[in-house]
């Protein structure tokens, strides 16, 4: 059964990467299912007004209930719900292993806030008919929800049966041992006078992989230590502990 995707934006053409190259492809194919729906469809008055001012004051303007009220009740409405994500800076942070939820989902719905975000009260109204995300990519302030779906969107995609060529799960255990990535090479042995470490070259495959974790440990205690501290206690070995 193809993951079924709705997208509800105002700006439904921010959506359309989604149709390009191999996630395209993967809707081609019908791995997955895409719909992409204009939040102004369902509103009633000459400006297809979607947002007022906020109660209590203060900047920006926030999106209606009543407008979200009609949309998701159409979008949403099958025998099953869907699970709603709705993409906010106030959200539980997106990780893989919510990408590798999402893509054990039938049915995920989006919903893409623009300025100060949804009235709280759509939020709370659908929570108790279906299963409500509020999520967050990251800690920036973005101008709405759309690219954080694009984002969303791929992290699930790659990981459906059939999308990517070699199985994903594999790519993902770069992930698995905790540690970021180290660095990569490939021919020329020599680029502007820069080459290619030794060892890569060595045919040495213990020597190799012991490289390999040693520069992986590298960049992680360098740039991302908050992953070092999470590693479970016998995740370092001596040799680790001595970098
Ligand atoms: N950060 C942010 C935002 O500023 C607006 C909408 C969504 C997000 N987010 O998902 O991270």
């Amino acid at each position: 059964e193809a993951l079924r995707i709705d997208v509800v934006t105002i700006f439904p053409e921010y959506l359309a990467p989604l149709r390009a190259a191999l996630l395209g492809k993967a809707i081609d194919r019908g791995l997955l299912q895409l719909d992409v729906h204009d939040l102004r469809n369902w509103t009633h008055d000459v400006h297809k007004a979607v947002d007022d001012s906020p109660y209590g004051g203060g900047p920006g303007m926030v999106m209606k209930p009543q407008v979200w009220g009609e949309a998701l009740d159409e979008v949403c409405a099958g025998p099953t719900p869907p699970r709603l994500v709705v993409p906010t800076p106030g959200g539980r942070p997106f990780t893989q292993e919510m990408a590798r939820e999402y893509a054990a989902e039938p049915w995920l719905v989006f919903a893409c806030g623009r300025y100060e975000g949804i009235d709280q009260r759509v939020l709370d109204h659908y929570a108790s008919r279906m299963p409500v995300d509020e999520v967050s990519i990251g800690d920036y302030v973005l101008v709405g929800g759309e690219v954080a779906v694009l984002v969303m969107v791929e992290a699930v995609a790659r990981l459906l049966p059939g999308v990517l060529g070699n199985p994903a799960s594999a790519q993902e255990d770069s992930f698995s041992d905790g540690l970021l990535e180290g660095p990569c090479y490939t021919r020329p042995e020599v680029w502007r006078d820069l080459a290619v470490p030794d060892v890569l070259r060595s045919g040495n495959h213990a020597a190799i992989a012991r490289w390999r974790r040693d520069r992986a440990l590298e960049r992680t205690f360098h740039r991302r230590p908050d992953l070092l501290a999470a590693l479970p206690e016998d995740a370092l070995d001596r040799h680790d502990r001595a970098m």
